[in-house]
């Protein structure tokens, strides 16, 4: 890991591209979000289609974005909601730390230790195939795990409240991450993932 000095972390990881920033928004401001967020988004429990049977997922979502930001996600079309003052605050400050641009924002609310997301990559078509994303936390720390895709190797990274991930180049396409449950007595969280949605005719 080698920090510099605005705090960024650049993690070490093969085939990957990633850096942690944890003090990315003050104590403060990060309270702030996340009471207004918890408040404010439009929260749903989605279900998915697993072998044919409807299952609720772990945690709440809403998405977020530009009118033409539309995704499919596990069978689930996502239509984004415009943006709100707060969530088009953060995404700009995303923008400013990243170099990078977004036009959607999927949020996610972990209500506890039950909540969370399985393996995943965040590998979709229509983010075309070296993301730029830009994960907000807020709340619970959690732990998210990484698994390489094939060699098996592991890596667990802790994101506390206020603190920003960015998950770049091969990332997706190499590895795998999942935010495991735990039996363990926790508070709710928020995270906000930041994207660029590739319209068809641009992939
Ligand atoms: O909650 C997290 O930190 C991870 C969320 C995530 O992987 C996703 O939204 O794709
Ligand atoms: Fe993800």
């Amino acid at each position: 890991m080698q920090n510099d000095l605005f705090g960024q972390q650049d993690i070490q990881l093969a085939d990957a591209d990633l850096s942690y920033v944890p003090d990315f928004l003050s104590v403060s401001e990060a309270d702030a979000l996340l009471a207004v967020l918890r408040g404010t988004l439009a929260w749903r429990q989605d279900s998915i289609r697993i072998y044919g049977r409807e299952v609720k997922i772990p945690r709440l979502q809403a998405w977020y974005g530009d009118p033409e930001a539309q995704y499919r996600y596990s069978g689930l079309d996502m239509r984004p909601l415009p943006w709100t003052e707060e969530l088009r605050e953060l995404k700009m400050t995303c923008e400013q730390f990243t170099g990078s641009r977004f036009n959607a924002v999927l949020a996610n609310y972990y209500r506890d230790g039950a909540d969370g997301m399985g393996w995943h990559a965040d590998d979709e078509p229509e983010l075309g195939t070296s993301p730029v994303i830009a994960s907000v936390s807020l709340g619970q720390r959690r732990n998210m795990d990484f698994r390489h895709r094939h060699n098996g190797e592991k890596y667990r990274i802790r994101l506390g409240h206020g603190s920003l991930l960015v998950m770049a180049g091969l990332t997706q396409q190499y590895w795998q991450h999942a935010l495991p449950k735990s039996r363990k007595a926790m508070d709710d969280r928020i995270n906000l993932t930041f994207r660029r949605i590739i319209h068809p005719t641009q992939r």
